[in-house]
């Protein structure tokens, strides 16, 4: 397994913007290869509560299974994983590499995430796949992203820089 400079691990509830942040980091990163699995769409929706299910099972028995898939063959300096939802997800990537993980959180409030098509759906909203890092980790970034396209880049540079400080 490749060894990181720094990996960073977002989480935050579904349309924070999570996978938009990841986007935006990885932009001014060149060598950084960081594809989206899936984008927003209705479809992916219609089958998340089967993905939980599965997600779960594979866990249950294996904490890093989805862990070690995502870092399979990444080679890059700079890691940006999109979507850690766990504690299990954050013990997994501290345990395997350290210090140079950092944890960022991205926030929008319920307000915003209606504007992107969230609705409350229960057993989606309440369970652990979206409520897990509630509680329990002292985040390194809180990036708050509703809408203000200046803000954002304003804490995303803030963050990169002292990325690039530390590498
Ligand atoms: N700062 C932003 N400016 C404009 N559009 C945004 C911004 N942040 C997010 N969006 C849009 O909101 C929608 C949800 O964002 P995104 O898919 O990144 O959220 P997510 O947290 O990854 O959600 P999910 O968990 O459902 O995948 C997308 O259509 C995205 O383009
Ligand atoms: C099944 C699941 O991985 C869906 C992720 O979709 P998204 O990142 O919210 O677009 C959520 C989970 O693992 O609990």
């Amino acid at each position: 397994m490749a060894v990181p400079r720094a990996v960073l691990v977002l989480s935050g509830k579904r349309k924070s913007g999570k996978d938009f942040v990841a986007e935006e980091l990885t932009e001014p990163e060149h060598g950084l290869d960081f594809q989206r699995l899936l984008d927003a769409s209705d479809y992916k929706e219609m089958f998340r509560q089967d993905m939980i299910r599965w997600g779960e099972e594979k866990r249950n028995t294996d904490p890093g299974f989805f862990c070690r898939a995502a870092v399979e063959g990444a080679l890059q300096p700079v890691w940006v994983v999109s979507d850690a939802r766990r504690l299990s997800d954050v013990e997994w990537f501290r345990d395997v590499y350290g210090d140079v993980v950092q944890t960022v959180r991205v926030v929008a409030t319920e307000e915003t995430r209606k504007r992107r098509n969230w609705v409350f759906v229960t057993g989606v909203d309440d369970a652990e796949s979206e409520c897990g890092l509630d509680q329990g980790v002292a985040f390194d970034w809180v990036i708050t992203n509703d809408g203000d396209e200046v803000a954002l880049g304003e804490q995303l540079e803030v963050l990169l820089q002292s990325l690039h400080r530390s590498l």
